[in-house]
C-alpha cells in the first residue's frame, strides 16, 4: 500500500507505512553550519519499527540528517537549526529536553566499531554501569542478551571477560550494536555501519539488521545501494540537502518517481 504522495515542498514522499505508526516526525527541518545551510526543510516521518534507508551521493547530508535526530551535531560550534524532530510527542529540540536521556532511546552505531579498551562484558554492560546498575545478576543477564540480539553471544560467550579490541572489525562492530542495544533504546541509528567491514561481515550485520526489524526503528545511511535496497523498507534519497523522494525502497530502486532518483540509483552520478 502506497502512503500519502505530499510534493507541497518538493519532496515525492509515498512511504510504506508502518504496522504501529510512524515514531520520527521530520518537520521543515533545516540546519546551518554556520552561515553554511547544509539541510533545506526536510519532512518525513520515519515509520515504527521499520527500516529507514538514508541515501543520495557524498556531501548530500546524511549523516548530518542522521546526527540531527539525536543531536549528536550538537557539540559543533556556529551550527543552528530551524524547524522540530519529534519522538512520538517529544520535541527533540525542545528547551528542556534531556538530551543524554535523549541518546538512551537512540542508539548509535558508528561507520567504524569504537568498543571501549575494556571487557566484551564490560562494553555491553556500559549503558546500564553509568545508570549506576551494580547488580551482577542483572548485568550478566543483559549482557547475554544483549550478545544474542546482535548474533554475537555464540561466538564470544566464552571470552567474555577479555579486551573487546581482541574481536574482529565484524565482530566489533555487532559488539557495538550489542551496547546499542543492552540499553533499550527505541531507535538505532546507523551511519553506514558496514563501510569499514568485508563482504562477509557485512552480511552478517545485514541479517542482524533484519533480524532487529520490529523491534527497533533502525535509520541506516549507507553509500551502498545494494544494501539500502536488501536491508530497508522505506528509502530517503537526499541531494544537495534536500530529501527528493522517500519512499517504499521496492519503487525507489525500481520504478522511482523522480528523474534524479532515478540518475542516482542507476549509477548515472554519485
Ligand atoms: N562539522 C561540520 N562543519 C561544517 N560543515 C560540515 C560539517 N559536517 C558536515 N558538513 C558539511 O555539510 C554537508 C553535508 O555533509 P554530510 O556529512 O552530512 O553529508 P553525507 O551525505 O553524509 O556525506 P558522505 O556520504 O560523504 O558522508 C557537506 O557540505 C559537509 O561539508
Amino acid at each position: 500500500m502506497m502512503g500519502r504522495s505530499d510534493d507541497s515542498n518538493g519532496t515525492v514522499y509515498h512511504v510504506r507505512p508502518g504496522p504501529q505508526g510512524s515514531l520520527l516526525s521530520i518537520e521543515d527541518f533545516s540546519l546551518w553550519y554556520g552561515q553554511a545551510q547544509a539541510l533545506f526543510d526536510i519532512n518525513m516521518k520515519v515509520e515504527k519499527g521499520l527500516v529507514t534507508a538514508l541515501i543520495g551521493p557524498s556531501g548530500c547530508g546524511k549523516s548530518t540528517l542522521l546526527r540531527a535526530i539525536n543531536r549528536m551535531n550538537d557539540l559543533i560550534a556556529g551550527l543552528s537549526t530551524g524547524g522540530n524532530i519529534y519522538l512520538d510527542s517529544l520535541d527533540i529540540y525542545g528547551r528542556d529536553v534531556d538530551v543524554i536521556g535523549l541518546r538512551k532511546v537512540m542508539g548509535m552505531v558508528f561507520q567504524k566499531p569504537n568498543p571501549f579498551p575494556m571487557s566484551i562484558a564490560d562494553n555491553v554492560s556500559y549503558p546500564l554501569r553509568v545508570d549506576g546498575i551494580r547488580d551482577r545478576r542483572t548485568l550478566l543477564e543483559t549482557v547475554e542478551k544483549a550478545l544474542k540480539g546482535a548474533a554475537l553471544w555464540d561466538e564470544v560467550k566464552d571470552r567474555l571477560h577479555e579486551n573487546a579490541l581482541g574481536l574482529s572489525g565484524g565482530q566489533q562492530q555487532r559488539l557495538c550494536i550489542a551496547r546499542a542495544i543492552a540499553g533499550d533504546p527505541e531507535v538505532l541509528l546507523m551511519d553506514e555501519p558496514c563501510s569499514a567491514l568485508d563482504p562477509v561481515a557485512t552480511s552478517k550485520i545485514e541479517d542482524l539488521i533484519d533480524e532487529l526489524r520490529g523491534r527497533y526503528s533502525i535509520v541506516i545511511v549507507t553509500h551502498n545501494m545494494q544494501q539500502a535496497a536488501r536491508v530497508s523498507d522505506n528509502t530517503a534519497f537526499m541531494y544537495l540537502g534536500k530529501l527528493i523522494e522517500y519512499g517504499e525502497t521496492s519503487v525507489i530502486f525500481t520504478n522511482p518517481k523522480v528523474e534524479k532518483t532515478m540518475e542516482y540509483v542507476t549509477g548515472r552520478f554519485g
